[in-house]
């Protein structure tokens, strides 16, 4: 078989917060931030081408390193435009509050009266402003100024305690609802990605796909903060653009023009910084596999007894170094911009000074409001800044939450769509010219196969390896979908019945079965109990021979089955095979496929295996892959496959007698003449 999952969605997810893919290291990074002191409780934080078959083909080194589809870091380039990110900022901050308002309401609401409470103290503290100058530079004694000073100087200092109040509580409800978000998001992808077919893991674009909405997920809960701190941004803009205009109409205008230049550059640093993240999500893929193949048990004495450690850390060392590079171009670039973007916003500063001492000069505004229209300023330009700052965070940040909630739409593009019928039995399980071919193969993997199995029987499908076996259990029983002929299960294809139904009256022991860490009766009833308690267990564990595994656990059934969890039991290879077959065994299933069912057991649990399948038999019909043909001898039928094609279909003595391929695999496997040493 060959085991396409390896790079699959487990290991990546497992690393993604910490290290990578999609983690924090080698990330572009978010842009900084923009005024630190705006913001109540704001934190941030193909196979290759397929050639033509017809022609000669230089061989090129596959590394694990694939390209980005174009098309995709193409749209992205597009679409940040200054206007673009206008456009949808309302709606961003609406989709981070939509997500917070799901997981809890009265906190968003919470929230956005905070959010308002502030903005609307920040107008008062700006007019007090107007008293407290006007008292302080009038005529008089001190005492008696500071006196008139008083109500202005109290209702300042009160806005601005309050407004600390408020901004700790803002601070409060984002640490609230932030953790809560991003798992109702790592929720819902998760629960795409069941939903999507298994052949989706054999699409490379799948596996992108993944990798981008996981991204998703890690930023889903700054973007609560980031939306609050445009909020926040907002409130105090209005509230100063409202004191500023009071003051001279003429102002405000002015300073959004001066706001222009540096908003381009914060765009486009953004779309610099996404690109970026873009190019090199195939080597933080890799940076995460290698990081998780590094460090898992399941391969530590394979890197030690093979001396792989180097290799593998130089590897680790040449993706980082890719990752490294394309970071530093981005942050350069977007360096470049910034300054850019600096410069002609100081000199758009200095108009709007400017403009501001000639109102003053020419009398057109008393010294009193330009001290206020100086504090009002310094708050626009700050809320300004602040809504420029974020919203280019907030727009990468919703890009990758478009991943997200493409993903979702979709599940990866490979959501199940298959009929709602709901299967019993099955009594028959039938392919008709059924044939295969892998995404991107260039050849089927199955071509024109036709053959039956009915409950009671057992089916045998030998042959060398690559030569389709386990592809054909997988579509018998409706993992896969043939992509030609069909499979029906009592007479209806498989295309039309509800996929998790279906899948429920299948039991599959895969060559490569899985090792829960949980209890050894969660490990046999994959948490699916059924009726009578723990009698089924015993009885599915007594037919698979892990009753013995079971008896000398600890704790029995209730031993947790994993050493590197707290208090668990590790089981031998062998040990463990027996758990996956009882875990077979204990399926209500009317199909049973056993794919090298025994290759860990010792000859005494194989021969137990073997001579209890026709009783296992009697209520299902088997599907057995082996490359043990003394074993296939239980079989009523035998299909011997040879590069996707039936080429021999019979008994197991019309088949071992007769001259042909399973005659000759015969012959080999029993060639085991000891060679005794030379008599000297
Ligand atoms: N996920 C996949 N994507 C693309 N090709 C695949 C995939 N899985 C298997 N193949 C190809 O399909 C063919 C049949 O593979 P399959 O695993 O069914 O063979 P098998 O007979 O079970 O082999 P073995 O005896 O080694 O287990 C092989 O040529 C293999 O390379």
């Amino acid at each position: 078989m060959a085991d396409t999952d390896k790079a699959h969605l487990g290991p990546q997810r497992q690393q993604g917060k910490e290290g990578e893919p999609g983690g924090k290291e080698g990330d572009p990074g978010p842009e900084r931030e923009p005024g630190p002191e705006r913001a109540p409780g704001g934190t941030e934080g193909e196979p290759g081408p397929k050639g033509d078959p017809g022609e000669a083909r230089t061989p090129v080194p596959e590394e694990m390193r694939l390209e980005f589809p174009g098309d995709r870091r193409l749209e992205a380039g597009h679409a940040i435009t200054l206007r673009a990110m206008a456009r949808r900022l309302p709606q961003l901050v609406g989709r981070a509050l939509g997500m917070a308002w799901h997981v809890d309401r009265n906190a968003v609401v919470a929230l956005l009266v905070c959010q308002v409470l502030s903005g609307v103290l920040e107008a008062l503290g700006l007019l007090a402003m107007t008293g407290t100058i006007t008292a302080v530079i009038a005529s008089g004694h001190i005492v008696e100024r500071l006196h008139q000073a008083a109500p202005s100087l109290v209702l300042l200092a009160s806005a601005a305690g309050v407004r600390a109040v408020l901004g700790i509580a803002v601070g409060g409800l984002s640490t609230r609802l932030s953790p809560r978000i991003s798992r109702e998001a790592e929720m819902r992808l998760l629960d795409a990605a069941t939903h999507a077919e298994l052949a989706a893991y054999d699409h490379p674009g799948f596996n992108d796909r993944w990798d981008a909405a996981d991204r998703g997920v890690e930023v889903s809960q700054d973007m609560l903060n980031q939306s609050q701190n445009i909020l926040a941004s907002a409130a105090s803009l209005i509230a100063a653009a409202a004191v500023l205009t009071s003051v001279h109409p003429v102002l405000l205008p002015l300073l959004v023009l001066a706001a222009l230049p540096q908003a381009v550059a914060g765009v486009k640093g953004a779309r610099l910084t996404y690109l970026a993240s873009l190019d090199t999500m195939k080597d933080r893929r890799l940076l995460g596999i290698l990081r998780w193949n590094l460090v898992d048990k399941q391969h530590a004495d394979q890197i030690r007894s093979g001396t792989m450690a180097d290799f593998l850390l130089g590897r680790y060392r040449a993706a980082g170094a890719r990752v490294d590079a394309a970071t530093d171009r981005a942050a350069w670039q977007a360096a470049k911009m910034s300054l850019l973007g600096s410069l002609a916003g100081g000199l758009a500063a200095g108009t709007v000074w400017a403009a501001l001492l000639f109102l003053i000069g020419t009398g057109r505004i008393s010294v009193a409001s330009a001290g206020t229209a100086t504090f009002a300023l310094r708050s626009v330009a700050t809320g300004l800044h602040g809504i420029i700052g974020y919203g280019a965070i907030i727009f990468r940040t919703g890009m990758y939450l478009d991943d997200w909630s493409d993903f979702l739409d979709e599940a990866g593009g490979h959501r199940i769509t298959r009929g709602d019928a709901v299967p019993t039995g099955p009594e028959t399980v039938r392919a008709e010219q059924l044939s295969y071919t892998y995404p991107n193969a260039d050849q089927p993997a199955l071509t024109d196969i036709t053959l039956e199995v009915r409950r009671g029987e057992v089916l045998a499908l030998v042959g060398e390896n690559g030569s389709g076996k386990t592809t054909l259990s997988k579509i018998l029983s409706a993992l896969y979908l043939p992509t030609g002929g069909t499979v029906t299960w009592d007479g209806a294809d498989i295309g039309t019945l509800d996929a998790h139904a279906a899948w429920a009256r299948v039991a599959v022991v895969p060559q490569d079965y899985a090792k829960w860490p949980l209890t050894a009766r969660d490990n046999i009833t994959l948490g699916q109990p059924l009726p009578g308690a723990d009698v089924p267990v015993e009885a599915a564990a007594l037919a698979s021979g892990a009753d013995e595994v079971v008896t000398a656990l600890r704790s029995g059934l209730d031993t947790l089955l994993a050493r590197e969890w707290w208090g668990g039991q590790e089981l031998s290879g062998g040990q463990w095979q027996r758990i996956a077959l009882a875990r077979a065994f204990h399926r209500d299933a009317g199909l049973l496929v056993l794919d090298e069912p025994t290759a860990a057991l010792d000859p005494r649990a194989e021969h137990r295996i073997f001579t209890g399948l026709r009783r296992v038999a009697a209520d299902h019909a088997v599907v057995l892959v082996t490359h043990r043909l003394t074993n296939v001898a239980v079989a009523d039928k035998i299909a011997v496959l040879d590069r996707g094609r039936i080429v021999q279909y019979g008994t197991f003595t019309q088949l071992r007698d007769a001259p042909g391929l399973f005659h000759d695999l015969w012959v080999l496997q029993n060639d085991r003449e000891p060679t005794l040493p030379a008599q000297g």
